[in-house]
């Protein structure tokens, strides 16, 4: 695998305006008043601009799980242990998980990114065996990952795109899986946000109050650590792999989106960073699902400006620091069902709106095909 980081800057694809303009157009042409239809109409338009067409629509939906366990689960950061995250991989496989069945309802492709657990992954033609190490190292500790393992990271990311692009998705899911990582997410957001631990802290799949206050000392030390740690050194990668910004011009050490997912995050994380920057890159529109996809989203958007225009979010995600992310990167939710799963269930559970937004755009008839009087000028 090449360990070139190069790639990532690349920019992303440009968006068809003309093709934006002419499903405006058409949006002002359906039998209904003008922005009757809401975030509908919104959603078709956006559609038409990546799909470079007046008329979009959304056939193969490909979703791609990663999977990867996280050092600092020993810290005591999740109400569940870290054997879960490799029995939920085999569960999802054998059509039992919530994502499994989401994805079996909207017809969608599914694979799993095995990046690294703890407990053994079996085999299964669903688990693609990407193992970079049995999960990242404890953040709390030390950088989560290596320079090198930050690249595989992105690079699977990145070809996972690739094989849906060459299965002919029309839109990416990226979903997660890995017990601890709304810990390393919450440090990523506070480090690129600059926002203190405690607005963005949450319970992830279930912490108490104190349990909430054990994750939200343990993150601010380890920003701290990873801050004093940055400022001894000229690079900011670790391993000094070329890349990264040096600290120094960006203020804060950690406001490097490289510097700080190899230092905070976790492979699943940094996976789905790279798919989002490859999706954007190679002009794949994508649907972010929950707190630890937008994370990864808010990584890409610092990575690649450009990757905004081509995401959709799904939902709100009940997980209480997802709000400030999702204002930074400038996107908004289409449902807030007060799920916080991950998985990329939010995201399945949104592509019938997107779909239903498509047949109203294409399939309404005009004012002129309808003879019905259009508002008065
Ligand atoms: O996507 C979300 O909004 C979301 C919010 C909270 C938890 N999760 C899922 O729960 C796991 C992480 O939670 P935790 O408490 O172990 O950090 C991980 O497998 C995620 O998929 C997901
Ligand atoms: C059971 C379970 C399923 C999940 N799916 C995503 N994160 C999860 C966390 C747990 C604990």
């Amino acid at each position: 695998m090449n360990l070139d980081l190069e790639w990532l800057h690349a920019p992303a694809a440009a968006v068809d305006l003309d093709a934006r303009e002419a499903a405006i157009s058409r949006q002002g042409e359906l039998t209904k008043p003008l922005g009757s239809l809401g975030r509908l109409e919104d959603i078709a338009i956006q559609l038409a601009a990546l799909q470079g067409r007046e008329q979009p629509a959304l056939g193969q939906v490909q979703i791609a799980v990663f999977a990867a366990d996280h050092g600092v689960a020993a810290s005591g950061v999740s109400a569940f242990p870290q054997a879960v995250t490799a029995q939920m991989v085999a569960n999802m496989a054998s059509g039992g998980a919530a994502i499994s069945v989401l994805a079996r309802e909207i017809g969608a492709g599914i694979e799993l990114i095995n990046l690294g657990t703890v407990a053994p992954v079996p085999a299964h033609p669903l688990i693609r065996d990407a193992v970079i190490d049995a999960g990242s190292a404890n953040l709390a500790e030390g950088p989560a990952m290596s320079a090198e393992q930050l690249a595989l990271a992105l690079a699977e990311g990145k070809a996972a795109v690739q094989r849906a692009r060459a299965a002919g998705a029309e839109l990416f899911i990226a979903g997660e899986m890995g017990i601890g990582n709304t810990t390393p997410a919450t440090a990523l957001a506070c480090a690129l946000l600059a926002l203190p631990v405690v607005e963005l802290v949450g319970p992830g799949t279930g912490l108490d109050r104190s349990g909430i206050e054990r994750k939200r000392a343990l993150i601010e030390r380890a920003l701290t650590l990873h801050r004093d740690q940055l400022g001894d050194q000229p690079g900011n990668l670790p391993g000094n792999l070329p890349g990264g910004l040096p600290g120094n011009q960006l203020g804060d050490p950690l406001a490097d989106p490289l510097s700080a997912l190899a230092r905070l995050g976790g492979f699943e994380i940094a996976a789905m960073a790279g798919a989002y920057v490859a999706c954007a890159q190679q002009g794949l529109p994508m649907l972010v699902d929950g707190f630890i996809s937008t994370a990864a989203a808010l990584v890409a958007s610092r990575l690649c400006p450009g990757a905004v225009d081509w995401m959709l979010l799904a939902h709100a995600s009940a997980e209480p620091g997802h709000r400030a992310m999702v204002e930074a990167i400038g996107l908004r939710p289409l449902l807030d069902l007060g799920m916080r799963l991950g998985e990329g269930s939010g995201a399945a559970a949104a592509v019938p709106l997107l779909r239903l937004a498509c047949a109203l755009h294409a399939q309404m008839a005009t004012f002129a095909e309808a003879g019905v009087a259009a508002q008065a000028s």
